[in-house]
């Protein structure tokens, strides 16, 4: 039977209890555990399904219910090995594939959406090998990441992390969930985030040199783009900041990094790309 298997006996099973150290909060709240697949946008295709940091299985035991197919990735051995073993008949049928390793490192598999409760750590790393596989995700975060993430052009909140995962998907909070939903409880709050791809206005040929122009200009977020596209080319590997200056929108060049939405970004860096950015930065 699948998607009722209780996560406090889940723990029990493993014999585990989480280790913070290595980014190990076990969700044990039911009713977050449920909503999570649920979050999905109603027409994503639930038929491989990417499941980062199995844990005990909680959210996996969720996923097998809702999708025709998971692969999770888990990094502890002998959380990888207690998976293959809890849920052995999916396994066997071919309906989860349990790949031990880094998620980081690991080829990840053609899915077609993700669901996963992240290891808060590498989550940002985690987030932009995701977000370029153009599929679906509901996430959890802490809920400040998750807040940055999805801000929207002219807040407080808006910032390099916004304009980047914002250029590839729209990116929505869903769902706040305390401390007190896993355990150990995290020192944080943490928030479910859903991200829908989206077709960028402007292809970004050169993804590298697109998140590392974003990324300068933002570290000089009061100046003006025309100033800071100067300040920064340093950083961001512009040979001939002038000339982008130059070639670029004069009303643009006025507005500061705070107020440039993902698709005016995209197309400054492919502006930019023409005008020698990312032949030597780094
Ligand atoms: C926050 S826990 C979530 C566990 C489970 N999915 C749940 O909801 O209870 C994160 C899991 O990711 C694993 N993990 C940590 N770093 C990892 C990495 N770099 N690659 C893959 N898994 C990782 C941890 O061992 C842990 O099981």
């Amino acid at each position: 039977m699948t998607g009722s298997r209780s996560p406090d006996r889940l723990l029990g099973r493993a014999g585990v209890s989480g280790n913070p150290d290595r980014d190990q909060h076990f969700l044990v709240d039911e009713r977050v555990l449920d909503r999570l697949p649920t979050y999905l946008p109603d027409d994503a295709d639930r038929s491989h399904v990417l499941e980062v940091g199995g844990g005990t299985g909680a959210l996996t035991d969720r996923l097998l219910a809702t999708s025709d197919r998971v692969t999770v990735v888990e990094r502890d051995p002998e959380l990888a090995a207690f998976l293959e073993t809890e849920f052995a008949e999916a396994v066997a049928a071919g309906r989860l594939t349990v790949l031990e390793g880094d998620a980081l490192d690991v080829d990840l598999p053609d899915a077609t959406a993700s669901v996963s409760n992240l290891p808060y750590g590498v989550s940002s790393e985690i987030t932009f090998r995701l977000l370029p596989l153009g599929i679906p995700t509901v996430l959890m975060f802490q809920r400040e990441f998750a807040e940055r993430m999805a801000a929207e052009t002219g807040t407080d909140e808006y910032g390099r992390l916004s304009v980047s995962a914002g250029h590839y998907a729209d990116v929505e909070v869903v769902e706040p969930v305390p401390p007190t939903a896993f355990s150990p409880p995290p020192a944080v709050d943490s928030a479910v985030v859903r991200t829908t791809p989206r077709d960028p206005d402007y292809e970004v040929e050169d993804e590298d040199f697109f998140l590392r122009f974003v990324k300068a200009l933002f570290t000089q977020r009061r100046k003006t783009l025309r100033n800071a596209v100067r300040n920064t080319a340093h950083i961001s590997g512009l040979d001939d900041p002038d000339a982008v200056v130059a070639a670029a929108d004069e009303t643009l060049m006025s507005r500061r990094a705070g107020d440039v939405a993902p698709d005016e970004f995209a197309a400054l860096a492919a502006l930019a790309a023409e005008h020698g950015g990312g032949r030597d930065g780094g």
